[in-house]
């Protein structure tokens, strides 16, 4: 359907919409002017990840055709873990990690949004200053009587894990009642009208909408993005080796761009148009690119994603960094790498240079991609797991280039 609001037309044509509820009433809604809408994050891990930078564009559209985001750190929520597309009852986390977390993830957001107090600046709120503090019996009484437990087994967090008879606690079960309880609190502190979120949400969120109306007697909206999934078919955001994550403590800006950079031809149109401001003309150019030629696509996809999170300097560095290593054959500065004295040079071992280096995880991982002809020194194909490193390797400019692969290197800088 066309729309006539800025928002939904820019979310429309750059590919983030999956479902929306009243997709009319929420058009108008956003036509007549500025409007409020949250997303989500539980704090399950020490950083968000790729899959979660869908929802953080969207809260940056949002905020950008003026109207009001708010960023919800799940401090509470994740005390219960949400079963939506899961098959397994998630780890219960210690108070401390939840905070712990909440706080390297939250750093984040202001790369994306402006925070403050003028009528469109972002918000950020913790959903543990309403639900830590709740009374059970007056909750089930105000809150608890609006929910229909035949319903509840309906819904696809509860009835997936029924159906595969896979255990589902009473804990867990729970989580629906205090999401929806939230989008409730946050309409009455701060107006808010729409929740947006990942596909998988949309049970949560309409959960939330039908409590609006029933306490409140409020219209509330929902708009879900689809689950990305690459090219061949993986989640997007978990890899073999782990999360692409956000936090430059945990994936450097070097290792971010490439990230972007090994983009399948098939999916960079479709990551340009979710994962950069660009404008649609321009993606269509860069879009039809073909042969050789779409790489130059993907490293401006991998520059402009990377300028978002890590600011355009970093990312600047970070092309740079490739295009010496890769294109010159040189090492940049910012790959990966540790150091060593150069008196220890005839002691270390290929096995454990890479997983000092970060490339592997063990000797028994480098071993195999060994055998797999995978492991290369200064471009060097190595067999002999007992191979050492020694001077003889060490380039004109102090270091040794260790790469897993095509695509991951990494530098031994040896210290005279
Ligand atoms: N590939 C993706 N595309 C779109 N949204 C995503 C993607 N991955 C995650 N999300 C959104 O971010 C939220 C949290 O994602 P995350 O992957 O951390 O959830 P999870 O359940 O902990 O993951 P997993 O089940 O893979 O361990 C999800 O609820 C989803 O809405
Ligand atoms: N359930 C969401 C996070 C969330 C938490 C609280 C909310 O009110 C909304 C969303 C997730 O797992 O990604």
């Amino acid at each position: 359907m066309a729309f006539r609001s800025e928002f939904l037309t820019i979310l429309q044509e750059r590919g983030f919409i999956h479902q929306c509820s009243e997709p009319d009433d929420l058009d108008a809604l956003l036509s007549r002017g500025s409007v409020t809408a949250y997303v989500g994050f539980d704090c399950t891990g020490p950083s968000l990840h790729v899959g979660h930078l869908l929802s953080i564009m969207m809260l940056r559209w949002f905020q950008r055709c003026g109207h009001r985001p708010i960023a919800l750190m799940g401090g509470g929520t994740t005390r219960v873990g949400d079963p939506s597309g899961r098959d397994e009852t998630r780890q219960i986390l210690t108070p401390e990690t939840i905070e712990a977390n909440k706080e390297s993830i939250r750093r984040v957001f202001a790369r994306f949004l402006t925070f403050g107090e003028g009528e469109s600046d972002a918000v950020m709120v913790d959903n543990a200053e309403w639900l830590l503090g709740l009374n059970y019996i007056a909750f089930l009484r105000d809150v608890g009587r609006h929910f229909s437990v035949n319903r509840m087994l309906s819904m696809d967090s509860v009835k997936l894990r029924l159906e595969r008879e896979q255990p589902l606690s009473f804990l867990e079960f729970n989580y629906m009642i205090l999401q929806a309880y939230d989008f409730v609190e946050l309409h009455r502190r701060y107006g808010c009208r729409l929740q947006m979120g990942g596909s998988d949400q949309w049970g949560n969120i309409v959960n939330g909408i039908d409590l609006g109306r029933r306490m409140d007697d409020a219209q509330l909206f929902a708009l879900t993005t689809p689950l990305l999934t690459t090219a061949a078919g993986t989640k997007m955001g978990k890899t073999a080796s782990g999360a692409v994550w956000l936090n430059p403590d945990l994936l450097s800006p070097f290792e971010y761009w490439q990230f972007w950079r090994n983009t399948a031809d098939a999916d960079v149109g479709r990551f340009l148009r979710l994962f950069t401001e660009l404008p649609m003309a321009e993606i269509a150019r860069l879009e039809a690119l073909d042969g050789q030629e779409i790489n130059e696509a993907k490293k401006v996809l991998a520059t402009e994603a990377t300028a978002l999170l890590h600011g355009r300097e970093a990312a600047v560095e970070a092309a740079e960094t490739a295009r010496r290593t890769f294109e010159e054959g040189a090492a940049g500065d910012a790959l990966p790498s540790f150091e060593i004295p150069a008196s220890e040079l005839g002691d270390l071992g290929v096995l454990s240079a890479f997983v000092r280096a970060g490339l592997a995880a063990s000797n028994g991982e480098v071993r195999r991609q060994l055998k797999s002809g995978a492991v290369r020194v200064n471009g060097d194909v190595i067999s002999d797991e007992r191979m050492i490193l020694g001077a003889g390797q060490v380039g004109a400019d102090g270091t040794i280039k260790l790469s897993l692969g095509r695509k991951k290197h990494a530098l031994v800088r040896v210290g005279y």
